[in-house]
């Protein structure tokens, strides 16, 4: 890791935080996450050495109903950190240069919703975004700039990648441990076995995971829409779509090929599910891969059977990265497949990172500690990217900035 780290910092300064506190909005309710727990970390910090901090973070995309100011953001950090955190209505005008103005050390205080700025949309160069008056006006207020935002620095926005270039630049707490965790699988030795279970709905994901690398994880154990394209491309008739669902059709229209020479490849490291469930009259049905006949059946879990040895695998393993659900696991009746890998890893003492948003809600919603994970990531599309070997743009210009 070769960027600065909080460590770095001396104490008592004015600093200008990215944080990712994008949430879930309901009915124009922002909703409590583990985002703004993780982050809390950061700023309880900052607190406590006295530094004056104005945080910068962005909520929903321009025209999506979610689109909302950050005051709901700054009540629920301020519950988080119990400590006054203010709001000011505007990012860098008039308004934010006052508020910015009167911070003394020990104040925090959220800057408008970066996408409501100028200049921090579109995605352009970082040369770009650091000439922007966005980032030209707020730089010459602060002392240093820090990006804790590891889950949005995929995004090239001016507050992400603008700032490092014009000013000294350091990782908060959960750039820090998010980066290291997540680049694990590219840079830990592991003596034993290494698995990883893959679902979720995009086959892309995982596709790219298993190209990315294979090299590195002995086996593959896959659910999920995923998972049954895999089965499909075997033979069995798994994997179609029922009704108007368009789940299935247009991903293996794209992809199939490449299955296929994944298959052929690295056969020998992939397992799929040799039992799933679907749902009947309400009820949870289990049925053997070689028993379907139907294809269009709606399969929503891998089965009982091929969970056990899922977990199983995961009890034998050194390491278990998790990206995406095995099952529909929000509906109870579907949720054993992803419940039972995720409570094996858990008790488990190998080094496990469960990553994917959908995926670690799973962990809250059936009493599993996170404490019992090596790393639970609040990154989605940012974890995706670094297991996949993409870089994150956030992440090159704050360890190129130093
Ligand atoms: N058989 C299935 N049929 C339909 N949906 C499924 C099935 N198996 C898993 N899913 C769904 O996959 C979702 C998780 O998929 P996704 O690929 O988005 O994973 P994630 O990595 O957790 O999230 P994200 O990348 O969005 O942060 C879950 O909400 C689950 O309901
Ligand atoms: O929620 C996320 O994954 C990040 O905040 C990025 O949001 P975006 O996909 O709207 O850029």
């Amino acid at each position: 890791m070769t960027f600065q780290t909080l460590d770095d910092l001396d104490d008592g300064q004015r600093v200008l935080v990215r944080l990712d506190l994008n949430s879930p909005v309901e009915d124009g309710e922002v909703q409590d996450n583990r985002r703004f727990g993780r982050h809390a970390a950061t700023i309880s910090e900052l607190v406590d050495r006295d530094f004056a901090v104005a945080v910068m973070a962005h909520q929903g995309r321009p025209g999506d109903e979610d689109f909302v100011s950050l005051s709901q953001h700054a009540d629920i950090l301020a519950d988080h950190i119990d400590h006054d955190v203010d709001h000011v209505a505007d990012t860098f005008g008039g308004e934010a240069l006052d508020a910015i103005d009167a911070l003394e050390g020990g104040d925090v205080l959220v800057l408008e919703n970066t996408r409501m700025a100028d200049g921090e949309l579109p995605e352009e160069e970082p040369e770009v975004k650091a000439e922007t008056e966005f980032v030209q006006t707020l730089a010459p207020e602060f002392d240093a700039y820090i990006n804790d935002a590891y889950s949005a620095a995929h995004r090239s926005h001016a507050s992400l990648v603008g700032f490092p270039l014009v000013m000294d630049a350091y990782a908060g707490r959960v750039m820090e441990t998010e980066y290291q965790a997540n680049t694990a699988i590219a840079e830990k030795e592991f003596d034993g076995q290494v698995t990883m279970a893959m679902g979720g709905t995009k086959a892309t994901d995982v596709i790219g995971v298993i190209d990315h690398i294979g090299d590195k994880i002995d086996d593959f154990v896959l659910g999920g829409i995923a998972g049954q394209l895999f089965l499909r491309a075997q033979g069995y008739p798994i994997g179609y779509d029922v009704g108007d669902m368009d789940l299935f059709t247009t991903q293996w229209e794209n992809n199939q090929e490449i299955i296929e020479d994944i298959l052929e490849e690295r056969g020998d490291q992939i397992t799929v599910a040799h039992d799933v469930a679907y749902g009947e009259d309400g009820e949870r049905v289990e049925v053997d891969v070689d028993d379907v006949d139907e294809k269009g059946l709606g399969i929503m879990d891998i089965g009982t059977d091929t969970a056990e040895d899922y977990a199983e695998l995961a009890r034998e393993s050194d390491a278990v990265f998790v990206k995406g659900a095995l099952g529909v696991f929000e509906d109870e009746k579907f949720s054993t497949g992803t419940v039972t890998v995720l409570e094996a890893v858990a008790e488990t003492d190998c080094f496990s990172v469960v990553g994917g948003g959908d995926t670690s809600r799973a962990i809250t919603m059936y009493g599993m500690s996170e404490d019992s994970f090596d790393h639970v990531s609040i990154a989605g599309g940012a974890y995706i990217r670094a297991l996949t070997g993409d870089a994150l743009i956030g992440v090159e210009v704050l360890q190129n900035a130093n």
